[in-house]
């Protein structure tokens, strides 16, 4: 009886199959649709539509009602649609190498796995291959909720001439890993400074005397990690599975929620997606109130400023830029108003752009 029902409910998860397969076909074949019509609109075409992704996931997510989670029903979709992006223009996105790092997961979960992925040696190479039109976007950490601001990447948005287009969050959970069994055989361990930041009170405790060497990145890590007897590296578990390590303790990030916020470098801007960011980069004259003078403008705008953080700005002694990030897009009206004002007041002043809010 049993074995019968089994039959019946897998004859209409077949059918169902089918059905989601022709439809996903269909998709596709519209997308290449509209790969014409973007040609056809001569210019430089843009096939990657940062806002128009945005408004798909965020309305996959409304539209659910279980029994799959809102988050794994948009991951399903962010997958359809890189797919259909892959068969308009295949893209190719740089990143933080090497493969295995925070900075690969990022891109998959903005992206999805259809795209062409660059591992860089370094955050500015990142930069400088979107800048150069070797990739056509580029993920960069930008902070940290344990460590605070990526300060190279802050650094770079100073000077580049490319646009932040988009944003992803990456819970990060580290992993102590090694080809050895047990912590007691372990003598060393390898991992980015960051991560031996974010995992130090558990290292502190569990692995007092053991030597901590900072490499370049967790892949790099865990790379060295398997080829050495009595190294460890602090990592994550693409980068385990990468070289095939025994994970000896897991989570042991010292802050449960740990989470990383990447940026996505592109060179154009990006349309309103309803629910946006800006991002800007600020400098005031040294003097006291002259912050506050500054950032009125948004309040008196009724803008709302989502986070700032100062860096020297390498000009002048005791001299700071700060980064301030505003909810909503620069060509909402509250917004723009509020920074032509902010500009007029301002020593340096740049929009390093407006973006969709995180979907995923
Ligand atoms: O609507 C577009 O402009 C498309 O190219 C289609 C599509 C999609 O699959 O829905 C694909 C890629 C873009 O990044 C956004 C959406």
């Amino acid at each position: 009886m049993s074995e019968e029902r089994l039959q019946a409910i897998r004859e209409r998860i077949d059918a169902l199959d089918g059905q989601i397969q022709d439809l996903i076909a269909e998709r596709a074949a519209l997308a290449q649709e509209v790969a014409r019509v973007k040609l056809d609109a001569g210019e430089e075409a843009l096939f990657y539509r940062a806002e128009r992704e945005a408004q798909i996931l965020r309305r996959v997510k409304e539209r659910n009602n279980g029994p799959l989670s809102d988050e794994t029903m948009a991951r399903l979709f962010r997958e359809v649609m890189s797919a259909c992006l892959a068969l308009e223009q295949p893209m190719t996105i740089a990143f933080l190498g090497p493969e295995g790092t925070f900075s690969q997961e990022a891109v998959l979960k903005h992206f999805g796995h259809a795209i062409k992925g660059a591992p860089q040696a370094a955050i500015d190479e990142v930069f400088r291959e979107v800048e150069a039109g070797s990739a056509d976007y580029g993920v960069v950490p930008v902070e940290n909720s344990t460590e605070g601001a990526v300060n190279i990447t802050l650094d770079l948005l100073l000077r580049t001439s490319l646009k932040i287009c988009g944003e992803v969050e990456l819970r990060i959970h580290d992993h102590l890993m090694s080809r050895e069994r047990s912590l007691e055989g372990i003598r060393t361990i390898y991992s980015h400074a960051q991560s031996f930041a974010q995992c130090r009170e558990w290292l502190d405790s569990h692995l007092p005397n053991v030597r901590r060497v900072a490499v370049s990145s967790n892949s790099e890590a865990a790379r060295m990690a398997a080829a050495e007897n009595g190294a460890a590296a602090v990592a994550g578990a693409t980068a385990a599975e990468l070289f095939g390590l025994n994970r000896l303790a897991e989570n042991i990030e010292d802050i449960p929620d740990n989470t990383t916020r990447f940026l996505i470098l592109g060179r154009e801007d990006t349309p309103p997606s309803g629910e946006d960011k800006t991002s800007l980069l600020v400098s005031s004259r040294n003097e006291s109130g002259a912050l506050f003078q500054l950032l009125k403008p948004l309040a008196d705008n009724g803008v709302s400023m989502t986070r700032i953080e100062s860096r020297p700005s390498r000009q002048g002694m005791w001299e700071y830029v700060f980064f301030v990030d505003l909810e909503g897009h620069r060509e909402m009206p509250a917004v723009a108003s509020a920074l032509v004002e902010l500009e007029r007041n301002a020593s340096l002043f740049k929009v390093l752009g407006s973006f969709p809010k995180a979907a995923l």
